[in-house]
């Protein structure tokens, strides 16, 4: 009797340590669970979420999530007043730049800045007698290409637009020429437009070490960028949409064969394409669809170059494009327009030193650091061309970081245009900011927030920059404000041949 009560006993010792010894170990467990949901928590949402005084500090090296890609976003109209943005004006500069503008007339000045004011219809009526047909909104645009403009009436563009997103799409191709993905869509009426898929979401920010020439091209920078030069009233960027299509119903099943067979449908269901380009055309890069809705930019396709003739033209102010060699020579040296770029027969004479000026001015507003070459029209054999403001795919991508050496131009060479100085003037210190401007024009596209509302701040913070800039440059002329704002340059050191850029036909833009 007294050996079972002794065998009941130790069973139950046994007992009770096996069964806290489970308890032990099931709650160490899932402290440690919980432990690690808890840093992933962190990496997820980020430190900022954290309790008060807790703080996770990045991993030595680490790097940015490559983020997935979103769905096409759901129009909502947000009113600019409730977006809080600042307007970024120094009284002093205002005042300051006003009291040089004082004796000028700026406005009846802008009037003369065309000399030849001619659209391609005209002239070559005027040339060889020929009518341009204009059956179709794409016909009426290119009709209207202008020898100082790209357009001029803004319901014939929004007449554009609109067919451009709504069309019925009959044919797809991919497009050569550039380095990343594009797509060539043909209408149901034969016209044509270049597509730019969406890769990533309005929010993200540009890799902090992905060279500029590396980047990633952004669908709604090319749209933004078409809207922020109009506003700017350049006019001479490439009418560009927004559009949400089909993965399938529109694009596979009317894709060319090349482009039909790099279409999958990927682990989580979605439609893909990977296409064919020179970067980040591979699987690990593919366009996907959510599940096959897929945004993207539709730009007009410039008339075609046997008929219009265009010309590629090297910038000055093109960067080294190389990992090694960073700086180019004008970014080290503020000498570099007056020694090399007003001593150039090409900018010493004419419009191009002033285009090249607002397009840098463009350039800095959107954060682009992009701009190797610029194209321009040749079709008017006897007048002087202007920069088309073509491939702005790579702007749009820092919200924080203004690279003041996008506007040399400006700064080195101290002039611009009196429209071009009314008109920021007019955003700076007038009734209505950029961003408010910008915000209306955006406000009819199709996927508008074309843009991440983080980027008002951004462009009236450039804006401010931009009008110190001139500020200083107005303040160093010697001969007044005529030296620096004028229709056109002229270098009396330099003689007036005449003669046009040569075709650049150069490639060195590539990574
Ligand atoms: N709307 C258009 N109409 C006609 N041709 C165009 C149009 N858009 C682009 N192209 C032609 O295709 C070329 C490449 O386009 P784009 O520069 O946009 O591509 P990309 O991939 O951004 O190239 P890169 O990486 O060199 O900047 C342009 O230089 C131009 O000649
Ligand atoms: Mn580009």
């Amino acid at each position: 009797m007294n050996t079972l009560r002794f065998y009941t006993k130790r069973i139950f010792v046994v007992v009770c340590v096996l069964f806290f010894g489970i308890l032990v170990f099931i709650a160490s467990r899932s402290s440690s669970l919980e432990a690690q949901s808890l840093s992933d928590n962190i990496v997820r949402k980020g430190i900022q979420n954290f309790p008060r005084g807790y703080r996770i500090l990045p991993r030595p090296g680490e790097q940015l999530a490559f983020q997935s890609q979103p769905g096409p976003v759901h129009n909502d109209r947000v009113r600019y007043q409730d977006l809080g943005v600042d307007r970024q004006v120094d009284q002093e500069v205002v005042e300051r730049i006003q009291m040089h503008l004082s004796r000028s007339d700026l406005v009846t000045q802008t009037l003369s800045e065309c000399a030849v004011n001619e659209t391609l219809e005209q002239y070559w009526l005027r040339i060889n007698g020929n009518k341009v047909p204009k059956r179709d909104s794409w016909e009426r645009f290119y009709s209207d290409i202008g020898t100082c403009d790209l357009y001029r009436n803004e319901e014939q563009i929004d007449e554009l637009l609109h067919d451009m997103s709504t069309l019925p799409i009959k044919h797809v191709q991919i497009m050569d020429g550039g380095t990343q993905v594009k797509l060539i869509f043909t209408f149901d009426n034969d016209k044509q437009a270049v597509f730019k898929p969406m890769r990533f979401g309005r929010d993200y920010e540009t890799d902090p070490n992905h060279f500029y020439f590396g980047d990633f091209e952004r669908h709604n920078a090319e749209i933004a960028t078409f809207h922020i030069d109009k506003i700017l009233g350049f006019r001479r960027a490439v009418p560009t949409v927004g559009r949400v299509v089909n993965m399938t119903k529109e694009l596979r099943d009317n894709a060319e064969k090349k482009l039909k067979k790099t279409f999958f449908v990927s682990p989580a269901k979605n439609h893909c394409f990977v296409g064919k380009c020179d970067y980040y055309c591979d699987t690990t890069h593919a366009i996907c669809g959510a599940p096959d809705m897929k945004e993207g930019s539709v730009q007009v396709f410039l008339p075609d170059d046997r008929s219009v003739p265009r010309k590629h033209n090297k910038s000055p102010y093109r960067r080294t494009y190389s990992k090694k060699t960073q700086l180019a020579v004008w970014q080290e040296n503020m000498d570099f327009c007056r020694d090399t770029v007003k001593t150039n027969p090409q900018y010493a004479h004419g419009r191009k030193l002033l285009d090249l000026v607002d397009l840098h001015i463009m350039d800095y507003l959107i954060g682009n650091q992009d701009r190797h070459h610029y194209e321009s029209f040749s079709v008017f054999k006897d007048l002087a061309s202007y920069a088309i403001h073509l491939d702005n795919g790579r702007s749009f991508g820092k919200t924080e970081f203004d690279d003041d050496d996008i506007l040399m131009p400006l700064r080195q060479c101290c002039v611009i245009r009196p429209s071009t100085m009314l008109k920021l003037m007019h955003f700076y210190a007038g009734s209505k900011s950029i961003s408010e401007t910008l915000h209306e024009s955006m406000s009819k596209d199709p996927i508008t927030p074309v843009l991440a509302y983080k980027h008002y701040p951004a462009l009236e913070r450039r804006l401010s920059k931009i009008m110190k800039y001139i500020l200083d440059c107005l303040d160093r002329q010697t001969g007044g404000p005529s030296k620096m704002i004028m229709n056109e340059y002229h270098n009396p050191s330099v003689a007036n041949t005449g003669i046009e850029d040569e075709d650049d036909k150069d490639e060195n833009a590539k990574l």
